[in-house]
């Protein structure tokens, strides 16, 4: 144990010192709590006036004590779980009630915890883990020790401290013999507990190479480069924590999108963000997009790898560009009972005119028919004259509006450039042999034939960037909807600005967002959160993108993405050794081509155009497992990116070889596990066509405990594809047929990769003959 100077006032350990300081925390924390609860009930029970105005401040600041309390709830789980001792007293970040609990100690103590607490003469007790002076806990070492003597690690159960461990920097201290050293004890806890089925957070026990990158600079593209278990959906999704707290200025009227790979995915990592604090942040499947569409299944893997290559985009300008059809013939056209004969250069000029301005197709229409209207009033104007009449300026504008009207204008306005909705072009693109043939001229009918589709088929996760590139090309479909939402969004920055006057008055930054408030006081976004406004406006730009396993994304969604933000600052993460999507790439440069675009070139060579950082270290999988995966993946050619595992467990990988019939031996192969943990999560990952046979056969061995694909993470046993079990764990994995795996796809050999390193226990391999 430490010891502290003779004549302290000494408590009887360590333990109960820790114990002491921590629960003056969760008083401090309670205190806080019921100060939010009364001013809640006090705004509540406050009679406002009958004006709009009053009444939506007054539901903006209940709305604001509800979100503080419900920030400190949500903190209630291991408050704190660190201290660092620091070489010199620090003023600024330590907390002087230490003083009375620890006697005066020589050195000076800075706790870390969820959030940052004051004390009432607001002095800080505990350190937000986010801010600067948090770092050392994460990164200090021996041989590095930035400022720090020693670390303390707390593990708390409920609100009691159970035990500490302590890692000393300083020589001196170490020379003492009296400081029980207790090594990594927290992580190895955290990573041998059982999985629950739901992702939880790491703020306890992130490690330095891994804090380095969640705190890394918030502009331009970081890549984050790992094997299977480093850490990577971890580190993303602390990241963006720390963004949201760091960058507040920045980032709260903007927000930060999410992206994983699929629904479930993002079920199973949801509740990492909310437990530190941030609701701000939206999370999107690939598959959820394009705001409106929910796509879960994707087409066969040809198709996907087509509509995913970036051609599609040309492909897509083409189509656009070939539903302005200029006509070929004079038409003649009825005005009020007047003839006039339209010749086809009329429309052309008035066509290319609209075209030069560059605009999208729906809003380029409005300039089209705005010339085409002005070229036949003055044909109208003149074919009048030409027979006597006397026309005047006012006679102009009836007649234009004669014109305007005229049934036969309207048809031959609309034949030549009729206003598209994105799926109505992408149905029609499918739907449409002739019409796709006529504008894809180097394209063989067989790649023609793989678009091939029925109207009416529900979209797939491919269509969705091609949604949301037709949308770009096509612009709003209702031209003068788009005008009135252009003044909404002016009058939600006004209320934002606002806000965040209102906060400021408050003192109560960082507990909510400026814009939850501004939702209020806009009666339109009355019940939404920026996280909500953002979700469902696709030309929303966001002030930052953290992409999960991207190394899945094709050209397409990248270009998606890059619309998406375009400061371009995105924190991209991934293992391009797992690459097993049809259309995703082999290399971070190619797979960054589609979203850095022309900007590639505009980098500076130094820095290049975007920053690597690799993570190392397995937490997840035993070493044994990690080299039995490595071995498979390196036999069959894939160019993995080695890890080191912090870890071994006592079960060897198990191989078994089935018989005739598959599903006895994987039955038989689950019972022996669940002889070993009954109450565990296991996952049976096999090829697609498997799956549902598999799931009957357990749920008769293990009635009510099996779910298929992940209709429930917490299932005790689940039974899924190499595909869905995609970033997911299990303490346990049998994986089935691994040469079918390996021949499902060109990309076989990377699913069979992620199929074995999914548990943080156990291994089976089941081959299937
Ligand atoms: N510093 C840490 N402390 C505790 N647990 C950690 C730490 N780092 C990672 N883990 C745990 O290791 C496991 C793997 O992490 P994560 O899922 O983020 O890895 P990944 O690199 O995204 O994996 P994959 O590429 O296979 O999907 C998770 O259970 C995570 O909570």
């Amino acid at each position: 144990m430490l010891s502290f100077p003779r004549g302290a006032r000494l408590l009887p350990s360590e333990l109960d010192r820790e114990r002491d300081y921590v629960s003056t925390l969760y008083e401090r924390l309670d205190t806080l709590k019921n100060e939010a609860r009364e001013r809640l009930l006090a705004t509540r029970r406050e009679t406002v006036g009958g004006n709009h105005q009053s009444r939506s401040e007054r539901d903006a600041y209940a709305r604001l004590y509800e979100d503080t309390l419900a920030q400190l709830s949500e903190v209630d789980d291991r408050l704190a779980f660190g201290r660092l001792e620091l070489e010199e007293p620090d003023e600024t970040t330590s907390p002087r009630s230490l003083t009375a609990v620890h006697g005066a100690p020589s050195g000076d103590y800075r706790y870390i915890g969820r959030i940052g607490l004051r004390d009432p003469d607001h002095h800080p007790i505990l350190l937000d883990w986010r801010v600067p002076g948090a770092s050392a806990f994460y990164q200090a070492t021996a041989a590095t020790p930035m400022g720090a003597r020693a670390r303390r690690h707390l593990t708390l159960e409920g609100r009691t401290v159970t035990r500490i461990e302590d890692e000393v920097f300083d020589a001196a201290l170490l020379d003492r013999g009296d400081a029980q050293l207790q090594g990594e004890g927290a992580l190895m806890a955290a990573l041998t507990a059982q999985r629950t089925g739901r992702m939880t957070d790491i703020v306890a026990t992130i490690q330095g190479e891994q804090d380095r990158i969640i705190r890394s600079a918030l502009d331009g593209i970081l890549v984050v480069q790992g094997g299977p278990g480093t850490g990577k959906t971890a580190v993303a999704l602390h990241r963006a924590a720390y963004l949201l707290y760091s960058h507040r200025e920045r980032l709260r009227g903007s927000g930060v999108l999410v992206v994983g790979p699929s629904r479930s995915f993002l079920r199973y990592i949801e509740q990492v963000l909310p437990s530190l604090g941030e609701s701000g942040v939206v999370l999107s499947s690939v598959g959820g997009l394009y705001p409106g569409v929910e796509a879960t299944t994707d087409d066969a893997p040809d198709v996907a790898a087509l509509k995913g290559a970036s051609r599609m985009a040309d492909l897509l300008r083409r189509a656009v560009r070939s539903r302005q059809i200029p006509p070929t013939e004079p038409a003649t056209v009825d005005i009020d009972g007047e003839r006039l004969v339209v010749q086809p250069q009329l429309v052309v000029d008035a066509m290319k005119r609209a075209q030069d301005r560059g605009k999208p197709h729906n809003e380029g229409r409005v300039t089209f028919n705005k010339n085409a209207l002005a070229a036949l009033t003055r044909q109208l104007v003149a074919q009048l004259r030409t027979r006597g009449t006397t026309i005047d300026d006012a006679d102009v504008l009836v007649l234009r509006e004669d014109i305007r009207q005229s049934y036969d204008v309207r048809v031959l306005l609309n034949t030549a450039w009729l206003p598209l909705t994105p799926q109505k072009l992408l149905e029609d693109l499918y739907a449409r042999p002739n019409w796709l043939r006529s504008i894809t001229p180097q394209w063989t009918d067989e790649e023609r034939a793989l678009l091939r589709r029925e109207r009416g088929s529900a979209m797939t996760i491919s269509d969705v960037p091609l949604l949301d590139e037709a949308a770009e090309l096509l612009g709003e479909f209702d031209v003068a909807v788009d005008a009135g939402e252009r003044a909404r969004k002016q009058q939600q920055k006004r209320d934002i600005e606002n806000a965040e006057r209102a906060i400021e008055n408050m003192q109560v930054e960082g507990m909510v967002s400026a814009s939850d408030i501004a939702g209020n006081f806009a009666e339109r976004a009355a019940s939404m959160t920026t996280a909500e406004r953002a979700a469902g406006d696709r030309t929303w730009a966001f002030g930052h993108v953290v992409v999960d396993e991207a190394q899945e994304l094709s050209p397409m969604q990248w270009r998606l993405l890059a619309r998406r933000c375009p400061l371009r600052s995105f924190t991209v993460v991934g293992d391009i050794a797992q690459a097993s999507s049809p259309a995703s790439a082999d290399s971070w440069d190619r797979a960054l081509q589609s979203l850095l675009g022309r900007r590639r070139q505009a980098a500076s060579s130094e820095t290049g155009p975007w920053r690597l950082e690799e993570l190392t270290v397995n937490y997840r999988t035993p070493s044994q497992i990690v080299e039995y995966a490595e071995r498979v993946a390196r036999e069959s050619g894939l160019r993995i990116t080695a890890s080191r595992s912090v870890r071994a467990s006592e079960w060897p990988v198990r191989e078994v070889q089935a018989g005739d019939d598959a599903r006895e031996a994987v039955v038989e192969a689950v019972a022996l596990d669940r002889g070993i943990d009954a109450v565990g999560t296991l996952a049976v990952i096999a090829p697609e066509a498997l799956v549902e046979g598999l799931a009957g056969a357990l749920e008769e061995r293990f009635p009510g405990d099996v779910a298929l694909g992940t209709s429930s993470l917490t299932a005790p046993i689940s039974v899924l594809s190499p595909a869905t079990s995609k970033g997911l764990e299990f303490d346990s994995v049998v994986v089935v047929g691994p040469r079918q795996i390996r021949e499902l796809s060109s990309r076989g050999n990377a699913s069979l990769y992620v199929a074995m390193t999914r548990p943080t226990q156990r291994l089976t391999v089941v081959e299937v003959a």
